[in-house]
């Protein structure tokens, strides 16, 4: 078993709060952090807010994203009302997100989607469901090749 047609780095680890903007802040206040990116993703139902050490990223950097849910019964709105503001999940990035997940499949990986969802700059992403990752949401994701 190896990964080398697999995972290239640890792309994001993901934090949920109710307040992204006052997440933001602390980063940057505190830490002295840089706001690369931020969207809405209406489909998945959060803002999500990208920031990382460096005001550039280097190739296999890997950031904080701050996450907001944009309603209450989003995924991330549920996980909230059950949890105190911490990490959501990790993301693990791939050059092909469709091997990664055949492959993954045939290992008897449980994917929360039968296709991958749109995520953050375009990225291709899906989850391995927490039951399958051994109590953590694990995102696969691919980013988009500009
Ligand atoms: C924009 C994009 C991007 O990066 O580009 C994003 O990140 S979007 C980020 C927001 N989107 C997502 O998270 C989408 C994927 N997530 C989901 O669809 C959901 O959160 C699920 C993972 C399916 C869980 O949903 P829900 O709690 O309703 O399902 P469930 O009742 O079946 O719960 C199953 C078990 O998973 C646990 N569970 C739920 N959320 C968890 C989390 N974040 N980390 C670890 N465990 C978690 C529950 O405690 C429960 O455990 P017990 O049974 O032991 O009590």
């Amino acid at each position: 078993m190896d990964n080398s047609d697999l995972f290239t780095c640890i792309d994001h680890v993901a934090y949920a709060c109710p307040d992204a903007d006052e997440a933001v802040a602390y980063y940057q206040e505190t830490f002295g952090w840089h706001e690369l990116h931020r969207e809405s993703n209406d489909e998945q139902g959060v803002l999500e807010v990208m920031v990382a050490p460096a005001g550039e990223l280097t190739e296999h950097m890997t950031q904080i994203q701050i996450l907001a849910p944009l309603r209450p019964d989003s995924t991330v709105g549920k996980w909230l009302e059950n949890n105190r503001p911490g990490l959501h999940h990790m993301a693990w990035r791939t050059d092909d997100i469709d091997t990664v997940s055949a492959t993954l499949r045939s290992r008897g990986v449980r994917l929360l989607y039968d296709e991958p969802k749109h995520g953050t700059h375009n990225s291709r992403i899906n989850f391995i469901h927490p039951k399958s990752g051994k109590g953590v949401l694990i995102e696969i994701v691919e980013p988009a090749k500009h």
